[in-house]
């Protein structure tokens, strides 16, 4: 058996680099080392923008450490793999000396197994991995806000400098090199340029609803109709809500909304002067809602969402990102009055456990993933990618790594 004729050495690619808080990213030529022990070395073929990278480009992150490889909502093929990986196979080249009248040699070229990076690991072994009660995993997690790899260092090398990785999956190289517990194979007929995006934004909107008890003919208010409001939106048509109200102050999100499947659409800034959208929510439902969900990462916001709840049961899920330094802030009476304020990093989603079988879901038609493809863009317009999110119609910018 033979390996791809990369393994164990150095690639070249090419990298969109943010040098620094605020820059735009920089098409650069980048080093990348081959993966160590429990290390896998990935070829991107495909990665979606999120909100959060623009978080962190913009500087707002408190963990954003410069210059670093954006990029978390990747597909890709396993090019190599470290010592002791398991989980996911590379490329590999199998001869076959066959006898029949006369001997031969046949030769069969396995491609490498495609796969999802996932920026929160899941190693199954950690006290967080064991309880049961939650997918936050604490294996790489300390490192991976550092930006390096789990023995503290970086796979990424610019002219002789060291690159900070993002996430653990720095998704914006055409290769990158991720640690074994981040990273789950799936089905190869899946597309990867679609179910790219399962590695965050679908993902994390599917999980906030469908792990929650009791959605089933409640009423839902999701603020914010990106990628991630669309998706609560759609997960709680799925889970079979009797009511969504969709509430985004850019009126063209109206639409988008509807066809996701909310029953209405408030503009708070349409409101009467001096009416909060959390009374007027309270008031249109006879009390409150049973679910509301933020996906802005503002915290007004935020503090709506949790007061447009219902006295007594309602709940209040944050999914959205603050900037560093910002806090929630609501009477505690709010929550004396029974009221539940909860939060979501990944949909509470086990990526290693859940995604191959939500990629299967996507596949049968049980979830919805091209719908939220809206632009496409290639690796040397990946600026024009970040500029797209600005725009109502942009729901989600798929970069193809090899353009
Ligand atoms: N917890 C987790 O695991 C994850 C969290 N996130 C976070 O979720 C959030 C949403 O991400 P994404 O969907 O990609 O973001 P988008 O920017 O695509 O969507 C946010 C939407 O909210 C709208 N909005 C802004 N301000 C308000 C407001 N005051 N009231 C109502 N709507 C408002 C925006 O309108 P406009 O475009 O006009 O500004 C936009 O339509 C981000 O904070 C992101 O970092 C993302 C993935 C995973
Ligand atoms: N670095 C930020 C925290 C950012 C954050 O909350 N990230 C989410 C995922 S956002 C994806 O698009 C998350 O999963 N959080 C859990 C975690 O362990 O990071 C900061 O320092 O505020
Ligand atoms: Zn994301
Ligand atoms: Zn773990």
């Amino acid at each position: 058996m033979a390996e791809a004729d990369t393994v164990g050495k150095i690639i070249t690619c090419k990298a969109a680099v943010c040098w620094g808080a605020g820059e735009p990213l920089k098409v650069e030529v980048v080093e990348v080392d081959p993966p160590k022990a429990h290390e896998v070395r990935i070829k991107i073929l495909y990665t979606g923008i999120c909100h959060t990278d623009e978080y962190t480009r913009s500087g707002k992150d408190a963990e954003g450490a410069f210059p670093v490889i954006l990029g978390h909502e990747g597909g890709g093929i396993v090019e190599s793999i470290g010592e002791g990986v398991t989980n996911v196979k590379p490329v590999r080249i199998i001869y076959l000396h066959l006898r029949r009248s006369f001997w031969f040699l046949e030769m069969y070229w396995f491609q490498g197994d495609h796969v999802i990076p996932l920026y929160t690991a899941e190693c199954r072994e950690c006290k967080f991995c064991k309880s049961g009660k939650t997918n936050l995993c604490g294996s790489v997690r300390a490192t991976q806000g550092q930006g390096l790899m789990p023995d503290k260092t970086s796979r990424f090398t610019v002219n002789g400098q060291r690159v900070f990785h993002f996430m653990g999956t720095s998704t914006f190289s055409q290769y990158t090199v991720v640690a074994d517990v981040s990273v789950v194979a799936v089905n190869p007929s899946a597309a990867l340029e679609k179910v790219c995006l399962l590695g965050c934004g679908i993902t994390t909107a599917w999980g906030s609803v469908v792990k929650q008890q009791g959605v089933k003919g409640s009423t839902v208010a999701v603020f914010g109709c990106g990628c991630i409001g669309l998706g609560v939106i759609n997960a709680s048509v799925l889970v079979g809500a009797s009511r969504i109200i969709a509430v985004d102050v850019n009126p063209g999100k109206e639409t988008w909304a509807r066809e996701f499947g909310a029953t209405d659409f408030v503009n708070p800034t349409k409101l009467p002067e001096g009416q909060r959208i959390q009374d007027y929510l309270v008031e249109i439902t006879d009390g409150g809602l049973d679910f509301t969900f933020d996906a802005t990462g503002n915290v007004d916001v935020m503090r709506a969402a949790l007061e447009a709840c219902h006295k007594g049961w309602g709940v209040s899920t944050i999914i959205g990102v603050a900037a560093a330094g910002k806090e929630i802030s609501t009477r505690p009476f709010q929550l004396v009055t029974g009221r539940t304020w909860r939060g979501s990093a990944f949909g509470g989603v086990k990526g290693r456990t859940e995604i191959p079988g939500l990629v299967e879901d996507y596949l049968n038609g049980k979830i919805k993933v091209d719908e939220y493809v809206t632009h496409k863009r290639t690796l040397s317009t990946i600026n024009d990618g970040f500029h797209d999110m600005h725009d109502g119609d942009c729901i989600r910018c798929v970069v193809d790594m090899n353009l």
